[in-house]
């Protein structure tokens, strides 16, 4: 007889379930559900103030919730209002508006950053590969003050994506650069997200620039988050 073989879904990379998150008077998470899945580019859109960035913090463990669970790479992050892992053992990779990178270290440098321990030939490898995973492998060795806006963006992917996170949140990476930029730097996260299997959840004002490049898209409104 053969065996009963239900296809599967993969684990999901974040989970998340009942998460509230109030800051005094105000729900800005109402209860909020939603998975984020390995190899998946989910947009998070939501007009400003309605909490997306705090969405964000805590998945990555910056602010502390309410009540509900945060469930990454099959590890409970937290439970109700305890956090269970501190930020650094959650693997998330986090890029922001601003690259926010340091003036004395060079780009080969900024991506070393968040390997830690690991030896230094390892490192090295990892490095090379995650500079030419997002294009700018010939930049190992320039300094952040003779890169351009998108350059500088491209390294805060790459530092980023490094230390292989489960999943990858960025919020509004894009908003400083050109719109063909954009386009570009968009392509790059897709392809980053195809090879390293990270979920990515994604801060935008500007939908459009993740057509053909998102999977699926969250909608943050009046602390409920729907699914489009
Ligand atoms: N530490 C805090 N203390 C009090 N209120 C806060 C705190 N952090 C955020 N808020 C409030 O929570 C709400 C959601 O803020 P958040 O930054 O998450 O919104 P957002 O959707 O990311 O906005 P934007 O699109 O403008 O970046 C806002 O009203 C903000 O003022």
């Amino acid at each position: 007889m053969k065996p009963d073989v239900t296809p599967s879904q993969p684990p999901a990379s974040v989970e998340a379930d009942g998460l509230t998150k109030r800051f005094g008077d105000r729900v800005v998470l109402d209860e909020v559900r939603f998975s984020l899945m390995p190899g998946c580019v989910t947009a998070l859109t939501g007009r400003s103030g309605e909490g997306k960035t705090t969405l964000l913090r805590l998945i990555a463990g910056l602010e502390e919730p309410d009540s509900g669970s945060i469930v990454i790479a099959g590890r409970v992050a937290s439970r109700g209002s305890r956090a269970l892992l501190a930020p650094h053992e959650r693997g998330i990779g986090m890029v922001f508006q601003q690259a926010a990178l340091w003036p004395h270290m060079t780009v080969a440098q900024h991506v070393r950053f968040g390997l830690g321990a690991m030896s230094t030939h390892a490192a090295d490898a990892r490095v090379s590969e995650v500079l030419a995973l997002v294009g700018i492998g010939h930049l190992a060795a320039e300094r952040p003050a003779r890169l351009s806006g998108g350059e500088a963006a491209r390294v805060a992917i790459a530092r980023a994506l490094a230390p292989a996170p489960a999943c990858l949140l960025l919020d509004e990476p894009l908003a400083h650069l050109h719109h063909d930029l954009r386009h570009d730097i968009t392509r790059t996260i897709r392809a980053a997200v195809d090879a390293s299997g990270a979920a990515a959840l994604f801060v935008t004002h500007t939908p459009a620039d993740l057509d053909g490049v998102a999977d699926g898209a969250l909608h943050l409104e009046a602390g409920h988050l729907e699914r489009s």
